[in-house]
C-alpha cells in the first residue's frame, strides 16, 4: 500500500513538475520512477529526440534515451541518485537527432524528493548545441593564435606593467637566449637594450616614452636598437599593442630584426651620398646603354643637365676623337667581362672634348642579366696637361728648348727603322763650340746662356723641320739629318751650320764671335744603330778639334783606331797615376853670367811598364783632354815643391819651376791648392815658380788675373813659357804680374841661321828689360847659342848644352 502511495505520490509530483515546465522552451525534460519508467516527457524532449510523449510515456528511460544519446556509466549515475537522493553533475553529450544530426546538450539527472525518500528522477537537456559551437570555435581560434604565438618569425613579447611575462621562442632566438624558456622573463625591455639609443637618448627613457605613445595610442610602431644576452645589437621594427588601457597595461610587442634592412638602407644612404658627393662624374644607364640618372659631378663635368640625357642620349659623350668602332669594343668588353676601363676622349655639351679616365661596369641581376652600366669617370685634362708639360720637359732642353738626348735618341731609333725599310740615309751631325768656356768664364753664364739660346735658333734655321736639333748639354750639340741624299749633301748642312754659327751673335752689349767643330757620321756607312753613330760623330767632332778650329770632319774608321788609342791611353794614365810609374826629372837653369845653378825646371816622365820612359809629348795631350792633368798637375807641385824643400833642407836651396796647364791654372781651387802644397811641404813660396803658357794670358779673365796676383803675393814667381809661340803682344804684357819670359827653345834652335829668330830674341830681351822682367832661353845646345844670348844681355839659360833633364841623384853631381 505504501509502496503504491508512495509511486502514485511520484508521479503526481513528476506530472506536476512536467506541466510546470513544459512551458519552458529549449529545456527538454523527462522523468521515470523507480522502476525506470518515463513518466514525463515534455513537448522539448519530443523534438529533441524525435519521439512523441505518447511513444516514450510508458517505456523504460533506458530503452528510449541510450538509444540517442552517448551516456556512458549513465545506468550507475542513476544508482547513486537512487541511491544517494543527490543530483548528479550536470554533463555534456551529444544526441543524435531523429533528423541523423546531432545536438549537444547538458543533461542534468536530480532526484524527486518526498521527504526522506527519492520518489523519482528528472533528465532535463539543455540544447547547448550553439554554446558548444562557439566554443569550438573559440578552440580552434586560440590554438590557431597559439600556433601563430608559437610559429611567428617575428618575436612576440607580452608584458604586464612593461615587465616581460611571455614571449614566443622567436623571441628567445633573437635576444640570444636559445632553448632557455625563461630567458626574458621579468625582464623589462630597456635591459635588453643598450644603455643609449643610436640617437644618444638613455634607452630607459625613450622606452617609457614609446610606452606613453602606445598608451594614448592604442598601438606604436617604432624602430628600436636592442641587445642580445651576448652583448650583440640589433635593430628591431616594434609594434607595441596595448591590449587593456588601464595603468596595469597589458601590452604586446612584435619585434621584426630589421638589421639587415637598416643596413641596407644605411648602404643605399651611402651610395646616395656618394653617387651625389662623388668628385667623379657618374651615370646609370639602361641595358640598352641609354642614360638613365646622372650625378652632379657629371653636370659639373660635361655641362649636360638631367634634361639633356633624359630619354636616351647613348651618343651624348661621344667625342669625335674616336674611332665609331672604339665604343663598340668598349660594349663588347664590357658585356664579355663585366668591366672596361681607360682613356677615353669625352664631349662636353658645348662640343668641347676632354680627355677623361673612366670605367664602365655592368650591373647584373639575380638571373645574371645585364640590367644596367655605370659609367664612372673624372676629367684628367690638366693631369693630362701636366703629363704632357713633363714629357715636354723630360724631352727637351730646359735652356733652348730644343729636343734633349732622350728624344733624340727616340727620333733616331725611328728614322733609322724608317731609314731600313726605306733603304734610305741619315746623319748625324756632332757640335761642339769652340772656346765657349771662355765667354762663360770672362762674361757671365747669363751671356754664355743667351748665345745659346741664339745658336738654337740659328741652327734650326739651317735644317729642314723632319730634322732633329738638339742640345746635349753644355755646348754640345747634336743634328740628325733624316732622310738625307749623299755626303755632298750632308757636307753642304754643315758648311751652312759653320757659317751660321760664325757670324756675330750681339747678346746684351757685347758682339760675340764663336766658331764650331762639327763631326759627322752617316747610316749606314758609319754605323746601323743610334750609339754608334753618335759615338762615331763624336770622335770625327774629335777629330775636327784637333785639326784646327771651324772645321766639319766625316767620321772615317781611322779615326776610330785612333779614338780607341786615346781612349786606352787614358786608361792606362790613370793606372799610372794610381800605381806611382809617373816620375819627375829636373832641368837646371843657370846664370848666364856666372854659370851657376839657380834653379831647375820640373819635368814629367812616365815610367811605362812596357812602353819604357815616355815624354810628356806623348801623354800630356790625352791627359789633358780626359781632365786626367788636374789629379797629374797636383802630383807634379806635390813632388817638386816636396824635392824642393829637401834640397832647401840640404843647403843647396834651388827655385824650382812648375809647368801647368791652362787647365789646372783655371780650377777654382788653384790657389788654394798652392797654398796648401807649399805648407804641407814646407817650402818657403820663392822657391817656386810656376811656369804659365801665352795662352792662360789670352784667355785671362779676371778671375785668372786676380790668382796671378795672389800667387804673386804669396811670393810665388811666374814665368810664361814658350814666349813668342803665341800671340801675346809685349806690351800686353805689362798687364800681368808676371816675372820671367822663357823664350821658346824653337827660336834658340835656329839662331845661327835665321836672322829671323835672332831678331825676336833680341826684340824679347830688350822688351823684357823695359819691363823689369827676367828673361831665361830654353833649348841651348851650344856654346855658339850662348854666347850669342850672353852677349845680348839674356838673364838664364837652360838646356842640353849643359844636360838634359835628370834624376835628383844626378843633378847633385852637377851641383857640385
Ligand atoms: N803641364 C805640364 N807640362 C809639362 C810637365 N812636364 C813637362 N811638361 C811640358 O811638356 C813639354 C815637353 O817637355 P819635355 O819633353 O820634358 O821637354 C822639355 C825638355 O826636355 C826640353 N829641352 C830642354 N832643353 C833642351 C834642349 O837643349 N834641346 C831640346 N831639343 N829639348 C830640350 O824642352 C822641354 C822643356 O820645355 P819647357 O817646358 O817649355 O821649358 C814641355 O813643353 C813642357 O811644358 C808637367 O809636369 N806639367
Amino acid at each position: 500500500m505504501f509502496a503504491g502511495d508512495e509511486k502514485a505520490n511520484s508521479i503526481e509530483a513528476l506530472t506536476r513538475f512536467a506541466q510546470a515546465i513544459d512551458q519552458v522552451p529549449l529545456v527538454a525534460v523527462q522523468g521515470f520512477d523507480r522502476d525506470g519508467i518515463i513518466r514525463v516527457w515534455n513537448d522539448v524532449s519530443e523534438k529533441l529526440y524525435g519521439i512523441s510523449r505518447s511513444e516514450a510515456l510508458g517505456r523504460h528511460i533506458r530503452d528510449v534515451l541510450v538509444s540517442c544519446r552517448h551516456h556512458p556509466g549513465w545506468e550507475d549515475e542513476v544508482a547513486r541518485i537512487w541511491q544517494a537522493g543527490k543530483p548528479a553533475v550536470p554533463r555534456d553529450m551529444q544526441v543524435a537527432t531523429p533528423a541523423g544530426g546531432h545536438v549537444w546538450v547538458c543533461s542534468t539527472m536530480f532526484p524527486i524528493r518526498e521527504g526522506e525518500q527519492t520518489t523519482g528522477i528528472y533528465c532535463i537537456d539543455i540544447d547547448i548545441t550553439e554554446r558548444k559551437q562557439r566554443e569550438r570555435d573559440l578552440l580552434d581560434k586560440e590554438s590557431r593564435i597559439r600556433e601563430l604565438f608559437t610559429k611567428s618569425a617575428d618575436a612576440i613579447i607580452m608584458m604586464r606593467e612593461g615587465q616581460i611575462q611571455e614571449f614566443n621562442p622567436a623571441a628567445l632566438r633573437l635576444f640570444g637566449y636559445g632553448q632557455d624558456t625563461n630567458g626574458l622573463k621579468g625582464a623589462v625591455p630597456y635591459q635588453i637594450s643598450p644603455k643609449y639609443q643610436p640617437d644618444g637618448r638613455l634607452s630607459q627613457e625613450k622606452m617609457e616614452e614609446m610606452h606613453a605613445i602606445a598608451l594614448k595610442h592604442g598601438s606604436h610602431r617604432f624602430e628600436w636598437q636592442y641587445c642580445t644576452l651576448d652583448k650583440r645589437t640589433f635593430w628591431g621594427e616594434v609594434t607595441l599593442t596595448v591590449l587593456d588601457g588601464s595603468s596595469d597595461a597589458f601590452m604586446y610587442a612584435i619585434v621584426r630584426d630589421i638589421t639587415d634592412r637598416k643596413r641596407a638602407e644605411h648602404e643605399l644612404r651611402l651610395s646616395a651620398q656618394v653617387f651625389e658627393g662623388s668628385r667623379e662624374g657618374i651615370a646609370i644607364l639602361d641595358a640598352k646603354w641609354c642614360m638613365m640618372r646622372v650625378n652632379a659631378a657629371f653636370t659639373e663635368l660635361t655641362g649636360l643637365q638631367e634634361q639633356d640625357i633624359a630619354g636616351g642620349g647613348r651618343d651624348i659623350l661621344r667625342s669625335d676623337v674616336h674611332e665609331p668602332d672604339f665604343y663598340e669594343r668598349i660594349k663588347e668588353t664590357v658585356q664579355r667581362h663585366g668591366h672596361w676601363q681607360g682613356e677615353i676622349w669625352g664631349r662636353r655639351r658645348n662640343g668641347e672634348s676632354f680627355p677623361a679616365w673612366a670605367s664602365v661596369s655592368a650591373v647584373r641581376s639575380s638571373d645574371q642579366r645585364i640590367v644596367n652600366y655605370i659609367v664612372i669617370f673624372s676629367d684628367i685634362s690638366e693631369r693630362k696637361a701636366a703629363e704632357e708639360r713633363i714629357r715636354h720637359l723630360s724631352e727637351h732642353d730646359f735652356l733652348t728648348g730644343l729636343p734633349n738626348r732622350v728624344l733624340l735618341l727616340d727620333r733616331m731609333h725611328q728614322a733609322i727603322a724608317s731609314a731600313r725599310r726605306n733603304r734610305g740615309k741619315l746623319a748625324v751631325l756632332f757640335l761642339d763650340l769652340d772656346r765657349f768656356k771662355n765667354i762663360n768664364d770672362s762674361l757671365g753664364h747669363h751671356i754664355g746662356d743667351n748665345l745659346l739660346q741664339a745658336l738654337a735658333e740659328r741652327l734650326k734655321k739651317c735644317v729642314r723641320s723632319n730634322d732633329t736639333v738638339s742640345r746635349q748639354g753644355g755646348d754640345e750639340f747634336v743634328v740628325m739629318l733624316s732622310n738625307i741624299g749623299d755626303s755632298g749633301q750632308v757636307a753642304h748642312i754643315a758648311g751652312n751650320i759653320l757659317h751660321a754659327t760664325g757670324m756675330p751673335f750681339y747678346i746684351e752689349s757685347h758682339t760675340l764671335t764663336i766658331t764650331t767643330c762639327v763631326g759627322i757620321s752617316m747610316y749606314p756607312d758609319d754605323g746601323n744603330d743610334v750609339d754608334t753613330l753618335i759615338k762615331n760623330a763624336d770622335t770625327a767632332m774629335y777629330h775636327a778639334k784637333e785639326s784646327g778650329r771651324n772645321n766639319y770632319q766625316f767620321f772615317d774608321h781611322d779615326m776610330n783606331v785612333r779614338m780607341v788609342e786615346r781612349l786606352t791611353l787614358e786608361h792606362e794614365l790613370r793606372v799610372a797615376l794610381d800605381q806611382n810609374q809617373l816620375v819627375l826629372e829636373y832641368q837646371p837653369e843657370l846664370d848666364i853670367g856666372s854659370g851657376r845653378i839657380i834653379g831647375v825646371e820640373a819635368l814629367l816622365r812616365w815610367q811605362h811598364p812596357e812602353a819604357g820612359l815616355l815624354a810628356p809629348a806623348r801623354f800630356l795631350h790625352a791627359a789633358e783632354a780626359s781632365g786626367l792633368i788636374v789629379p797629374i798637375g797636383d802630383w807634379v807641385l806635390q813632388n817638386a815643391c816636396r824635392q824642393a824643400k829637401a834640397w832647401y833642407d840640404e843647403g843647396k836651396p834651388m827655385r824650382v819651376g812648375v809647368n801647368l796647364s791652362v787647365i789646372q791654372f783655371r780650377q777654382k781651387d788653384f790657389l788654394q791648392k798652392v797654398r796648401k802644397t807649399l805648407e804641407q811641404t814646407g817650402l818657403p813660396p820663392r822657391y817656386l815658380e810656376l811656369e804659365i803658357t801665352e795662352s792662360v794670358l789670352l784667355d785671362a779673365s779676371s778671375s785668372t788675373m786676380a790668382t796671378m796676383r795672389a800667387l804673386r803675393d804669396m811670393g810665388v814667381a811666374l814665368a810664361v813659357d814658350d814666349f813668342g809661340t803665341g800671340y801675346s803682344s809685349l806690351s800686353y804684357l805689362k798687364h800681368f804680374p808676371v816675372d820671367k819670359l822663357k823664350i821658346d827653345q824653337s827660336f834658340v834652335r835656329d839662331l845661327a841661321d835665321d836672322v829671323n829668330d835672332a831678331a825676336i830674341i833680341r826684340a824679347i830681351l830688350i822688351m823684357a828689360k823695359s819691363l823689369k822682367l827676367k828673361v831665361i832661353a830654353e833649348g841651348v845646345e851650344t856654346m855658339a847659342q850662348l854666347d850669342f844670348l850672353r852677349e845680348q844681355g839674356c838673364d838664364e839659360f837652360q838646356g842640353h848644352y849643359v844636360t838634359q833633364a835628370v834624376r835628383p841623384a844626378e843633378l847633385a853631381r852637377f851641383l857640385q
